[in-house]
């Protein structure tokens, strides 16, 4: 029963050997340890004439065979020393140092810029990382009710104050964990507050049509796959995650290691552990990779110690969504510790996600510097010239595509063809614009 993925789906696999996954060591050891009881108590007295080995000599013979019977371990969690995942530190150096840079100067920049023009960049990066976290598995919001609800969390004015049957649901639950993950920054994260996240998520109880245990970790005797489905041919087995019995003591650990391990590590590189970890044990039924990002987002909150959402790592995610996947196989299908490659791709999201956020800071800032000069050396200009200079700035440095003409001028402002002309032969003449093109051809285009 395949879940909804495309390309990659996670899909709890109908088990046709009902054998829970397990590496060879562990099995084998179970195995031993079931025969060992078998032997040592009511059967072993039974037998005690005849019996010529004693248990402690047959053993490790036994373990051995079984290990030889038992697949090879082939998942990240299987292999000996989980769940201690480590890292080259010197070969993260380099990566990790650069999104140190981008961070340092996304928040020296941001230090810089005016309540109004701080809320919004906030309000923006929020957006951003709700529409891209559901985004990545295929669920599409819609940007006008997360940006109404996000303006509402963040207590900015005109927003939206629809009652709460009137909000879309989807998006509500998305931001409720973005803002549950980033709030709770300075105290330790339990399980509960992870349930809390996953019953928040899905409110219905349900993922599509499927009905799922929220709020608990997943509890399906099915192993939980990542798989690619093929027409006519057997689906591509990308990943197994632990089977869900062993679910509770895999998260206990997560969750040990994630309040304890804050300051031992780079924070970068803790929350690209964080990340990983979370998606390979796969805790829940549905909704791993949007609380597992949102895992990463409160690590990185708690290095920085602010909750301030100033960049989304998610939408670097999504832009890069096929390699994120591949990084993800890569690091979890290989029963091998050594998550280097893996930190490194992660550092570098964070390090564009920052620059991204730079970007946006600098075209805010430029924009104000814009206007503010604007104001002061042409205080008499038109609204309508106004109106245009502002959408073409807007329109970016390479200003409309041809140019702006005399009709687009009107089409923009409502003004008359004569007071169009008249207008953008001022702005020519005030330097503001130049002018190019003769006669029809004439177009207005920013100074060099
Ligand atoms: N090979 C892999 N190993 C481990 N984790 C993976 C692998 N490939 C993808 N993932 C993670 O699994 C996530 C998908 O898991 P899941 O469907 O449970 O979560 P979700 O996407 O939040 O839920 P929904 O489908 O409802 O949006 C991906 O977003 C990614 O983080």
């Amino acid at each position: 029963m395949i879940w909804r993925h495309w390309p990659l789906a996670i899909a709890a696999m109908t088990e046709k050997h009902k054998s829970r996954p397990s590496s060879a060591h562990a099995l084998a050891q179970s195995h031993g340890r079931g025969l060992a009881c078998r032997l040592g108590s009511r059967d072993l007295e039974a037998q005690k004439p005849v019996n010529r080995f004693s248990c402690e000599a047959i053993l490790p013979k036994i373990r051995f065979m079984v290990a030889a019977l038992s697949p090879p371990p082939r998942w990240i969690w299987q292999a000996l020393g989980w769940p201690v995942l480590h890292f080259d530190a010197q070969a993260v150096q380099a990566s990790i140092s650069a999104a140190r840079l981008a961070q340092g100067r996304l928040l020296g920049l941001a230090a810089s810029l005016q309540m109004a023009d701080l809320a919004a960049l906030q309000f923006d990066e929020w957006t951003q990382e709700a529409v891209a976290t559901a985004q990545i598995e295929g669920e599409v919001l819609q940007v006008h009710s997360v940006r109404a609800s996000v303006a509402r969390r963040l207590g900015l004015p005109g927003a939206n104050t629809a009652p709460h049957a009137a909000r879309d649901a989807r998006t509500e639950a998305t931001l409720d964990v973005l803002q549950a993950a980033t709030q709770q920054w300075q105290r330790p994260l339990t399980q509960e507050d992870l349930f809390a996240w996953h019953a928040a998520l899905f409110p219905t109880g349900r993922s599509g049509l499927q009905a799922i245990v929220t709020g608990g970790w997943r509890t399906h005797a099915e192993p939980m796959q990542i798989v690619t489905p093929r027409l006519g041919k057997p689906d591509v087995l990308h990943y197994q995650a632990p089977a869900s019995g062993d679910v509770p003591a895999h998260m206990a650990a997560w969750l040990a290691w994630f309040n304890t391990s804050l300051g031992t590590i780079d924070g970068v590189a803790r929350a690209a552990l964080a990340h990983l970890w979370f998606e390979a044990i796969h805790p829940f039924e549905d909704g791993n990779g949007r609380i597992g990002r949102a895992l990463a987002e409160l690590a990185l909150a708690q290095d920085l110690q602010s909750p301030q959402r100033m960049m989304s790592v998610s939408a670097q995610l999504l832009a890069a969504r096929a390699e994120y996947y591949a990084q993800l196989q890569a690091a979890t299908g290989h029963p091998v510790l050594d998550v280097t490659s893996w930190v490194q791709w992660f550092a570098t999201r964070v390090q564009h996600a920052a620059d991204a956020s730079t970007g946006h800071i600098q075209t805010v800032l430029g924009k104000t510097r814009f206007w503010s000069e604007l104001q002061t050396d042409h205080p008499d200009l038109s609204a309508a010239q106004r109106k245009a200079l502002g959408r073409l700035y807007d329109a970016g440095p390479g200003g409309f595509v041809g140019g702006l003409s005399t009709d687009k001028y009107v089409n923009l402002t409502g003004v008359s063809r004569a007071t169009a002309y008249r207008d953008l032969t001022d702005l020519a003449e005030r330097r503001l614009l130049v002018r190019t093109g003769q006669g029809r051809a004439t177009r207005y285009v920013w100074p060099d």
